[in-house]
């Protein structure tokens, strides 16, 4: 992981339908930034705003306030040629691969899509031979390439996902709980797979879950989002290990522990939302080295004391 911010995001805020009745404030003053070649975990509950900020970072929706840089450039002003090499530096897998590949496309033209949008490849030999580059990268056969989606199982539709991402060369991928669809017994072997190319291709990551055990396994850092806030930020080992805020604890709580015994005195600690509704600013403050938490003064001071 090199020390320059690839991603950097400060107060960014998007609200949907201002001013009407079905106004949510999606995602509410945040501020985090991503290393070159670093995989930030970023995980929330249902309707959290996780989804909002990967589709926002990306310019898929537009933001209502704050800033977005990529590599240096402003995301939001992005227009024209600039646009075009950020669409093509930024890719996204998805969540359901069943729903994100086109089922009346052959594996090989869904995967060199991209190579065509982005002219990347000279002619239909070049192109196919960066297909079965791709599959064997990813754990796919040659003979795939001519095969439909529905003909493939959950895990090998997530890799064919994962190959038509990499197809363009990107530096960023969004992966927005890439393995949530699958069965568990293939979540792992997806997640090292992610791993593997990660490093390989000196890639950075947004990865997107609901679940905190299998982002702490491929993030370096993660971050925590409630209500379209980010409530904690740390180093995988802070936020998994030593968890701060209440709401970071209860999800952790939360997680089913695979041993039966264990799994008798589990106790889920149960989280109080009602103090992010209260009316005090809350900032993001440093407790230790790394490791920051929205919090008032006087919160900061017994999160301190806690750490
Ligand atoms: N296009 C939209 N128009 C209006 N409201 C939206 C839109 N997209 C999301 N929302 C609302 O914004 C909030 C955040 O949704 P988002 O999908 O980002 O959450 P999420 O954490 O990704 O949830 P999930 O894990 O279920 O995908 C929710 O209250 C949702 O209803």
């Amino acid at each position: 992981m090199s020390d320059k911010n690839l991603v950097q995001i400060k107060n960014l805020s998007l609200t949907f339908n201002p001013g009407k009745d079905k106004e949510v404030k999606a995602l509410d003053n945040i501020t985090f930034d991503i290393k070159e070649g670093e995989v930030f975990g970023l995980v929330g509950e249902s309707g959290s705003g996780k989804t909002t900020l990967g589709r926002t970072i990306l310019k898929l929706y537009d933001a209502s306030d704050g800033e977005i840089d990529f590599d240096g450039k402003d995301v939001r002003k992005m227009k024209g040629g600039q646009l075009a090499d950020f669409r093509k530096d930024s890719q996204m897998i998805f969540q359901d691969p069943q729903a994100s590949l086109n089922g009346r496309m052959k594996v090989e033209d869904i995967i060199a899509e991209g190579l065509d949008i982005h002219h990347m490849v000279k002619n239909k030999e070049e192109r196919h031979a960066r297909v079965l580059e791709l599959l064997d990268l990813v754990g796919l056969n040659p003979d795939h390439a001519t095969r439909y989606p529905h003909e493939f199982s959950g895990g090998q539709r997530q890799r064919i996902g994962i190959a038509r991402a990499l197809a363009v060369d990107p530096k960023f991928i969004i992966a927005d709980e890439p393995i949530s669809a699958l069965d568990v017994s293939v979540q792992a072997q997806v997640v090292n797979l992610m791993k593997d190319l990660q490093k390989k291709h000196s890639l950075t990551y947004l990865f997107i879950a609901h679940d905190l055990s299998m982002v702490k396994y491929i993030s370096d850092r993660i971050g925590v989002l409630h209500w379209g806030k980010l409530l904690e930020l740390g180093t995988a080992d802070q936020v998994y290990n030593h968890p701060l805020h209440p709401y970071t604890k209860s999800l952790l709580s939360a997680i089913p522990v695979p041993d039966p015994i264990a799994e008798r005195q589990q106790k889920i600690v149960d989280y109080d939302p009602s103090a992010e509704t209260d009316g005090q600013v809350r900032r993001m403050v440093e407790i230790e080295p790394g490791h920051s938490v929205l919090a008032t003064p006087a919160e900061a001071e017994a999160y301190r004391s806690q750490a």
